[in-house]
């Protein structure tokens, strides 16, 4: 794609949502890091920003580049939200404080030992159904599979109805971007599929011991209302799984693709926890994130207006060379803390401990049996307007 100047911002008429950049956005994040502090995509009327730098400004600068109308495209002050906002993700102080602590009580790590143990075991069950073949796939038989089989009993889901969850997180993530085909495909089915979401949000129909009925005790508490709640349920079901899906394919496709790293993870299981980390920095699951202007905002000589969608592109700063190191390379040795995988200042994943141990219970389970893993055929991209990550991704395992 081009790259014209004209005025003060720098043009460039790459679609970040198109075909070929979710095929491959690198070419589209080194014209964006290039360009400038900032560049404006005309064809969605939108200003972007690729370098750490300004990435990480923005995402911790809630009141210049607030999320309340909303950190996708559609802007909330104009348009109607295709649901009702997220009481966490598309809100600011001091609205976004109650349901945010909430949510940082029950989800921190020394309240997620608990679970530790069990989700430990779960991964060496899996491990245990794979070993006896050479070959498998490490997103529909690993990444699609841990996450479910722990996570929603973590939030006290019931049993049945669970494979609405994946579909709803998949079109909850394409409707951040423009209303393209991905957008499209959701529609047939995203009624039925919200109407049974908001089922499971509300007190009855989640189990007496979990994330769910934890939420459901803060409003007893009076720390949020009980309106409120249902809605902070929804947060967990909606981010919860499709984002740990795509981080676990990741982190399995990087060290498929580098063995050497493979190995130094067997030597040192530890490593489990970084190594993930690491594949959130260069994989970066949730690519993106818009922002929204409240004020004029000179960035650079480019003035933003008032109320302009502005997109960080999480992904972009994650391979920044002004940051990182050889940014695109897979390295255990690196300490890839400071990344903006996870997002960065108030807005920074609430959930990211769990997706954490989710991941090092998978990877210690497989270090542990597993000597190597190498890629067994073409790994296939699953497109979303937001999350990146593998629709399949051809393993061949040599057990330990
Ligand atoms: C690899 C897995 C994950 C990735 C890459 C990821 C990424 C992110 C990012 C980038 C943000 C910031 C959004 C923004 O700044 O606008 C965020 C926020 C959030 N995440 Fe995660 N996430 C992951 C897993 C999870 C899990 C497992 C949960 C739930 C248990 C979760 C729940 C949330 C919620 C509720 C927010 C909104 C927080 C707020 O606005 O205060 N995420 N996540
Ligand atoms: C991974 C980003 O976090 C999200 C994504 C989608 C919805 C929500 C929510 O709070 O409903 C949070």
């Amino acid at each position: 794609m081009t790259v014209l100047d004209s005025g003060t911002a720098p043009i460039l008429t790459d679609d970040p949502f198109g075909t070929e950049v979710l095929n491959d956005p690198a070419p589209f994040h080194q014209r964006l890091r290039d360009a400038g502090r900032i560049a404006y995509l005309p064809q969605y009327d939108l200003f972007a920003m690729g370098r750490y730098a300004d990435v990480h400004a923005a995402l911790t600068d809630w009141q210049t580049f607030q999320s309340a109308a909303g950190v996708g495209l559609s802007n909330f002050r104009t348009e109607k939200p295709w649901r009702p906002p997220s009481l966490l993700l598309e809100a600011d102080p001091p609205h976004h404080d109650a349901p945010r602590h909430v949510l940082e009580e029950i989800l921190n790590p020394r309240r997620l030992r608990s679970l530790r143990d069990q989700w430990f075991a779960d991964a060496e069950t899996l491990v245990d159904e794979l070993l006896d073949r050479t070959e498998l796939d490490g997103a529909h038989d690993i990444a699609d599979v841990f996450p479910l089989r722990v996570f929603p009993d973590a939030l006290g889901l019931r049993p049945d109805g669970r494979e609405n969850l994946l579909p709803y997180g998949d079109h909850a993530f394409n409707a951040f971007g423009p209303a393209n085909e991905l957008v499209h495909k959701g529609l047939a089915r995203i009624g039925d599929v919200s109407a049974w979401i908001g089922a499971q949000c509300e007190r009855e129909a989640l189990a007496e011991v979990g994330f769910g009925a934890d939420i459901w005790a803060a409003a007893d508490r009076g720390d949020i209302t009980h309106a409120m709640a249902p809605l902070i349920v929804r947060s967990l079901l909606t981010a919860g799984v499709d984002t740990t899906v795509h981080g676990l394919s990741s982190v399995l496709h990087a060290f498929a693709e580098q063995p050497d790293q493979w190995e130094r993870l067997r030597a040192q299981p530890s490593l489990a926890r970084v190594a993930f980390d690491e594949a959130v920095r260069l994989e970066s699951p949730v690519q993106t994130f818009f922002r929204t202007t409240t004020c004029d905002v000179d960035v650079d000589g480019v003035v933003v207006p008032d109320g302009h969608k502005v997109l960080l592109v999480l992904a972009s700063a994650n391979r920044d060379p002004r940051r990182w190191t050889d940014p695109d390379r897979f390295d255990l040795s690196r300490d890839p803390s400071g990344h903006v995988g996870f997002g960065m200042g108030i807005h920074q994943c609430v959930g990211q401990h769990v997706a954490r141990l989710e991941a090092e219970a998978v990877l210690t389970a497989m270090a542990r049996r597993i000597e190597r893993i190498e890629l067994a055929g073409t790994a296939v991209r699953h497109h979303n307007n937001t999350l990146r990550g593998w629709r399949s991704v051809p393993l061949r395992i040599t057990p330990a």
